[in-house]
């Protein structure tokens, strides 16, 4: 399998991929706002004030160039002086474009330590998600939120659980000192998450002086149980630990003020029901604790399920709804015909056409497959619920600082988690149901970012119309790369790295080039080609089928002027013109739609016999030219 080292892309595109970045999310923030009446009303006022500050900069403007072209010795300092106010103005406009955001940060009952944690880490305006639920977690309501995947659903609790607990209403109650119980109890399907979440109540809470620990199985309980005698004000974790912390006396839950129960859908599909009931049941007043409840998906079972954890006065903010379309819409949605035996020669050229250097995640059902894929792929690393714990962790941690950029997970993968710059998700074959493809192609196109999600199946054993219709997602077809997308793809990226190689290594080579220009008989064009078919590890190109993305393979289609009704017919005619051994070698056959002809695969060296076999009423013809 032909090896290529993906490079990094260059400084120049950084800046200009940062700031398509940031328009993307002032765009996801911004979507919320058209609609709501109050805000169109205050974006006029403000753009009123607006013009009228900007005719007075021109008038003044004007005033000035009048002076400066009737006096010839004011000249420098009046437009130095010129200069200096339009500079204001423009300064004062731009702060005003972010005062008008009706998100912006500062239109929030967030206070000063959290603002400037928010501000370091570059977000100005709060998404959608978070504006829509701030005020009602801050008031003390109980509230069932969605988003699509990526759209800051962390925060959205996050920040509001501090304010209350530092300057609202759960601030009175709230204990401090040694040994204090926590006050807030974040419930997550995976380790892995929870690790995440846990970073930013650290970072948020920390600036806050509040206090948080991490709890979840396969590691060690003596620190936790250390962290939790000592006293905390938020607990994160996964319920299997918690219960047993909350067994051993660990976690008194007298005074907690706030429950999450974050991918609440995952949690309870992964049979945590007893325990999540069991932890919850642990609250003796629930009037006292406010409970939150967050996913990108929320099948009818789990609202069926919050209604008994949640107020009956709880409020439901739904970002997706109705809408058809529940996959993030920053995803470019593809489907690629794929037989099991042909995904891992597909794969890398998948990776090369579609990742733009950045990171992958490739989903597999079993915990086997993600081992023996990862096995297959070069650099790349496996993540599943049977690898230790210290070494997911480690797994995970390289991926994220870009110590490997291939990553091939079962579903303990698929939710929540969010690593920067995954340009690409594949899935090896169609998920069991439709929340599963939903979060993990998730995992890219995040925080207004876009990204491609490229999920592979075999046509005669797998149906993706169920994850179609459930998903809303109009999928975009595609066969396997071929040799020219590729080319695409990576030699211009090669082309540029040999444009960097320095000069001085032209003397030292060039005798060996213009030998090879002299006696190859090729062209320099030519010559150049195969050099960076060379230097992208891409020396052998291989046909592949259409119908299963198989090598050196060809699909075939027998058309029919009669109808052909099942495979083995199809099989029956193909022998009434070919010998058994051609016969037996076709793989994949599959009736066409309209009944009239049936599609298969044949080895590359036997398509002329077939094309040759054409007999009364049937037709063997290549399936596309
Ligand atoms: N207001 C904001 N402005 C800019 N970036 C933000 C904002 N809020 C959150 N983010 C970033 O968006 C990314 C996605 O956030 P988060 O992981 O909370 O999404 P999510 O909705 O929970 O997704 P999923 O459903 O996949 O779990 C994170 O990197 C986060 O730091």
């Amino acid at each position: 399998m032909p090896s290529i080292s993906l490079t990094n892309t260059s400084s120049a595109t950084n800046s200009s991929d940062s700031k398509k970045e940031k328009k993307m999310k002032k765009k996801v923030a911004l979507e919320s706002q058209e609609t709501d009446p109050l805000m169109v009303s205050i974006k006029k006022e403000k753009k009123k004030e607006k013009e009228k500050k900007k005719r007075k900069a021109v008038e003044f403007d004007d005033e000035e160039q009048e002076r400066s072209e009737t006096s010839s010795e004011l000249c420098e300092p009046v437009n130095l002086k010129n200069k200096s106010k339009k500079a204001k103005v423009e300064e004062e406009e731009e702060e005003e474009v972010k005062a008008e955001d009706p998100n912006a940060v500062t239109r929030f009952r967030i206070s000063e330590p959290l603002r400037e944690v928010l501000k370091k880490r570059g977000i100005e305006a709060l998404f959608p998600i978070q504006a829509r639920t701030f005020e009602d977690i801050l008031n003390g309501g109980d509230l069932v939120g969605r988003a699509r995947t990526g759209q800051g659903k962390t925060l959205a609790f996050v920040l509001p659980i501090l304010e209350s607990l530092v300057n609202g209403p759960a601030k009175a109650s709230r204990k401090t000192g040694y040994g204090r119980p926590p006050s807030v109890l974040v419930l997550l399907p995976t380790r892995e998450l929870a690790t995440q979440v846990f970073d930013d109540f650290k970072v948020y809470g920390g600036a806050m002086g509040l206090n948080s620990c991490c709890v979840y199985g396969g590691a060690s309980y003596q620190p936790q149980e250390f962290a939790l005698k000592r006293g905390v004000d938020v607990v994160v974790g996964t319920p299997g630990r918690i219960k047993d912390h909350i067994e051993k006396g660990n976690i008194d839950l007298s005074l907690l003020k706030f429950r999450v129960l974050d991918e609440a859908d995952e949690m309870l599909r992964m049979g945590f029901v007893e325990d999540v009931e069991l932890i919850l049941g642990k609250v003796k007043d629930v009037n006292k604790v406010q409970t939150l409840l967050f996913s990108a998906t929320l099948p009818d079972w789990v609202k069926q399920i919050s209604s008994k954890f949640l107020k009956p006065t709880k409020k439901t903010i739904d970002l997706v709804g109705n809408e058809k379309m529940k996959a993030s819409t920053n995803v470019r949605h593809i489907v690629l015909p794929c037989s099991t035996s042909a995904i891992p020669q597909v794969i890398p050229d998948i990776i090369r056409c579609y990742a733009s250097g950045g990171r992958t995640i490739i989903f597999t059902e079993k915990r086997e497959s993600a081992n023996e894929l990862s096995g297959l792929l070069p650099g790349a690393r496996a993540l599943h619920g049977e690898i230790q714990q210290s070494q997911r962790e480690v797994t995970l941690s390289g991926f994220r600082s870009g110590k490997f950029l291939t990553l091939v997970a079962t579903n303990v993968a698929a939710r929540g988690l969010d690593i920067n710059d995954v340009q690409l998700i594949i899935q090896c074959e169609p998920p069991k149901d439709v929340e599963a493809y939903i979060h993990r192609s998730g995992r890219t196109g995040r925080a207004g970012n876009s990204g491609v999600a490229v999920m592979l199946f075999d046509p005669r054993r797998s149906n993706i119309s169920k994850i179609q219709r459930e998903s809303g997602v109009k999928f975009e077809h595609i066969t396997a790369p071929k040799a020219e997308d590729i080319a695409k793809a990576v030699g211009v990226e090669a082309a540029e790295t040999i444009i960097q190689v320095s000069d001085s290594v032209i003397p030292a080579f060039k005798s060996a080039a213009e030998d090879l220009l002299n006696t190859s008989g090729l062209s320099a064009v030519e010559l150049l080609a195969k050099a960076l078919a060379k230097a992208t590890g891409y020396t052998e190109i291989k046909s592949r089928s259409l119908l299963s993305s198989m090598e050196n393979h060809v699909t075939l289609l027998l058309e029919s002027e009669k109808s052909i009704y099942t495979p083995s017919f199809a099989f029956s005619v193909l022998r009434r013109i070919l010998p058994e051994d051609k016969v037996e070698s076709v793989t994949g056959m599959t009736l066409t739609t309209d009944g009239k002809g049936a599609v298969f695969d044949v080895k590359k060296e036997d398509v002329d016999t077939f094309l040759a076999g054409n007999i009364l009423f049937y037709r063997l013809i290549l399936s596309l030219p």
